[in-house]
């Protein structure tokens, strides 16, 4: 019954979706209100396509009697009276199932877990809410016991799935905590910070829809393969209007990802390098030497450094952005010359006031203001810049970085010099973000821009074309072909794309991405401990109204301007008005594993507690030396024994920085499957990457490689070790050469 509704809905959609693509004409408000309706049905043919999956998966008996039924999305009876035949998870009558116990019930007499595989049910959990027949199992505070351990004990698949059938309830709080002000959730590796920011900000977007799908909602996630690891979470939840970015996609028309050393970034991301950019903008503010000659009409004028440097104060005074500041200092310099023009031609030869008059003067100004060499030393002088060209031309200069930046060492000025070629790093981009403030609006990019947004539309109308192509009813395909013509026989991406060349008609999150001074409605950032301060500049700009979700860990921080204290993160931005929830269990790194990564917090900080494991495996984790030499046949062979033990199941094999590319060969010359690299194929069976790499992803078993190495590479190389070890949920292994760093959870030392 409930599928047939789902059917129903989702032809009817996407007959009304093909209807509107097949209309064209009509007046500019007619063929903005129609992408409209393209748009919403669009967003709907998706959502019911995203939902088949267990779209109902519990029911709730209450003591009176009353019976829901949870789901995905809502869903209610067309043919009578509108009752609702299944309730969004998000609706606040949905709550108790996330939420009742024995103990506090909450009018729930039974809560029933549904299981189902396509359409059809496999399975059934019943918890009845009495304390007097309750089963005490020591774990009461759990909801959904069973159905929650099916879900941790399944194998991975490389991509991250949704949780919404067994949200627990210290989850639940953060997931709908108000809108409004900073919530920073900090939680220890597995405890579910990124699938809870994920439902939060379905949650938002469902419960608060009015004022965030016109503002749009920011997700920033630690680095692409994260990005791709998530990236089906939101469309399962019914949920497309949220924008996912890297830190390194949030300067409009840059996509930094060139590699640099750790201690640059460090450098670039320090709350200093404020001012050495508005140093830097003041060092294209030039003086000259010397007079500057300038030939206007075989007459010679002379610009002497006096009158530019005057020129520059009074217009600096003005506190303007620079671009913006640039017409003021023509004004200063064009009015200079004037005079000189006027004294030569306009000087009386009898000593008395000058004979020209104001309407003279003008025009000699006009005509100045047109003359190319005067432009050109105004260019020289006071250059309009990009936020590229400034932060280049900086790094591309000893003198410049020196002037600039005189309180850093010149090995530091050293780390940051750079050629202007080869693309920008993700610590760039909150310097380029830093330096369009002090540039003010540079219009030049703009045909960039524009060429961008077309990409986009492009993009975006293919996507179009496809849901209505996929949607097609069935019987459709079965008519002869060449009968019936298809949306997409009549309208190409192109030509739709033309349709919407008016920014109003784009979503929010393509138009919030073109642009650079977007106010999101809220801001979540993932992984958040790792993001220096001048990235945390940028993202306060991006959300005005600080309504910000922060998950992360300190005891994870890799990134040498990462976080250490939210406190001291947040100081500058709201001082101590932001709340803090914390997450204490760990769904995805069973007991025997953590106790290895708890000894290894204790050196980072004991004075931190490793979160509370919410089962045991059985299994120990192995610690296997070995000798140099046979070094990459012992991790073949311990690859290919993990990958038997977790059969359908994922394998993730860690290793430092500087052995990536050497065991990268070893390993896929003898087993090409295995992904490697940046863009490594998470649904792989076997992947290998760095620790910043893993961070935040997780695989049914782990072989982290050198540990010592791993804590040796950086000074924050312990932290890195957490991270390594606690991204297994089955099964972990340690493979190194010597003796090293020992843990007595791992049987050594
Ligand atoms: N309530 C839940 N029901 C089922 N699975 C859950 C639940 N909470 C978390 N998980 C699972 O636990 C695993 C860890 O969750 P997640 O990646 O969100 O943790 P995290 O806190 O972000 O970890 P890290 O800090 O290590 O990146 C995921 O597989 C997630 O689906």
């Amino acid at each position: 019954m409930l599928y047939g509704r789902l059917d129903d809905l989702r032809e009817q959609a996407a007959d009304r979706l093909s209807e509107a693509l097949r209309n064209s004409g009509g007046t500019q408000q007619e063929r903005s209100q129609r992408e409209g309706t393209v748009a919403m049905y669009t967003e709907q043919v998706e959502q019911f396509g995203a939902v088949e999956n267990g779209l109902c998966f519990g029911r709730l008996d209450l003591d009176n009697g009353e019976r829901h039924y949870i789901g995905r999305i809502g869903i209610f009876d067309h043919s009578g009276d509108y009752a609702p035949l299944l309730m969004d998870w998000r609706a606040p009558a949905a709550r108790p199932f996330y939420l009742a116990t024995a103990a506090a019930p909450q009018g729930v007499r039974c809560r029933r877990h549904i299981r189902t595989r396509h359409r059809t049910v496999t399975g059934l959990d019943d918890e009845v809410l009495d304390l007097t027949l309750a089963r005490h199992t020591g774990r009461e505070e759990l909801t959904g016991e069973a159905a929650l351990f099916a879900a941790l004990n399944a194998s991975r698949t490389g991509r991250m799935g949704d949780i919404v059938e067994t949200i627990q309830a210290e989850q639940d709080r953060v997931i709908r905590s108000d809108l409004a002000g900073v919530l920073v959730v900090q939680g220890g590796p597995g405890t579910g910070k990124t699938a809870v920011a994920l439902h939060r900000a379905a949650y938002l977007l469902y419960t608060h829809r009015q004022a965030l799908s016109t503002r749009g909602v920011l997700l920033v996630g630690p680095n692409e393969t994260f990005l791709r690891y998530i990236s089906q979470v939101l469309p399962a939840l019914a949920e497309t209007g949220v924008l996912l970015c890297t830190p390194g996609d949030l300067f409009p028309g840059v996509t930094a990802r060139r590699a640099e050393p750790a201690e640059t970034a460090e450098i670039k991301g320090r709350p200093e390098m404020v001012e050495v950019l508005a140093a830097a903008v003041r060092d294209r503010q030039r003086v000259p030497d010397e007079p500057v000659e300038i030939v206007v009409e075989r007459d010679t004028l002379l610009l002497d450094p006096q009158t530019c440097a005057e020129a520059r104060e009074r217009v600096r005074r003005a506190d303007k952005p620079h671009n913006l500041a640039r017409p003021l200092f023509d004004l200063e310099i064009i009015h200079a010359l004037a005079q000189q023009v006027a004294e030569r031609i306009g000087a009386d030869p009898l000593g008395g006031e000058n004979l020209l008059e104001e309407a003279d003067l003008a025009e000699i100004r006009r005509e100045l203001r047109e003359e190319p060499e005067v432009l050109a030393v105004l260019d020289w002088l006071w250059p309009v810049l990009s936020p590229q060209q400034l932060v280049a031309g900086l790094y591309a200069s000893d003198d410049r970085l020196a002037t600039a930046a005189p309180e850093l060492t010149e090995e530091e000025r050293q780390l940051l010099r750079r050629e202007p070629w080869g693309g920008w790093t993700p610590a760039d981009v909150p310097l380029l973000d830093e330096a369009a403030e002090l540039l003010g609006a540079d219009n030049r990019d703009g045909q960039v821009r524009a060429e961008q947004l077309r990409q986009q539309q492009i993009e975006y109308a293919e996507g179009v074309l496809d849901i209505a192509e996929g949607s097609r009813s069935i019987d459709l395909e079965d008519e002869e072909e060449g009968e019936i013509l298809s949306v997409t026989d009549l309208l190409g991406a192109d030509t739709l794309a033309d349709r919407q060349e008016d920014g109003e008609r784009l979503t929010t999150a393509q138009r919030a991405a073109a642009d650079r001074t977007w106010a999101f409605g809220h801001v979540i950032v993932d992984e958040a401990q790792e993001l220096s301060p001048m990235a945390w500049r940028l993202l306060m700009r991006r959300s005005p109204s600080r309504s910000m979700t922060l998950v992360g860990d300190v005891a994870q921080t890799g990134a040498l301007a990462g976080a250490s204290s939210w406190q001291q993160t947040l100081e500058p931005y709201v001082d101590d008005r932001w709340r803090l929830e914390e997450l204490t269990v760990s769904y995805r790194t069973p007991a025997e594993i953590m106790a290895v990564a708890a000894d290894v917090l204790a050196e980072i900080d004991p004075s931190l507690t490793p979160p509370r494991s919410v089962r045991n495996t059985g299994v120990e984790p192995w610690d296997l030396r070995v000798e140099q030499a046979e070094f990459a046949g012992q991790l073949i062979a311990a690859v290919r024994r993990e990958a038997a033990q977790v059969g359908e199941g994922r394998v993730g094999v860690i290793v430092p920085d500087g052995l990536v590319d050497d065991l990268g060969r070893a390993v896929t010359a003898e087993l090409p499957e295995v992904a490697v690299g940046e863009h490594a194929e998470l649904t792989s069976q076997v992947v290998l990457l760095t620790v910043a790499q893993a961070k935040g992803l997780e695989f049914d078993s782990v072989v982290v490689v050198e540990p010592d190495r791993i804590v040796a590479e950086s000074p924050r190389g312990r932290n890195d070790l957490y991270v390594a070890l606690t991204r297994a949920t089955q099964r972990l292994g340690v493979l190194r050469t010597g003796l090293g760093v020992r843990y007595a959870s791992l049987g050594v030392g």
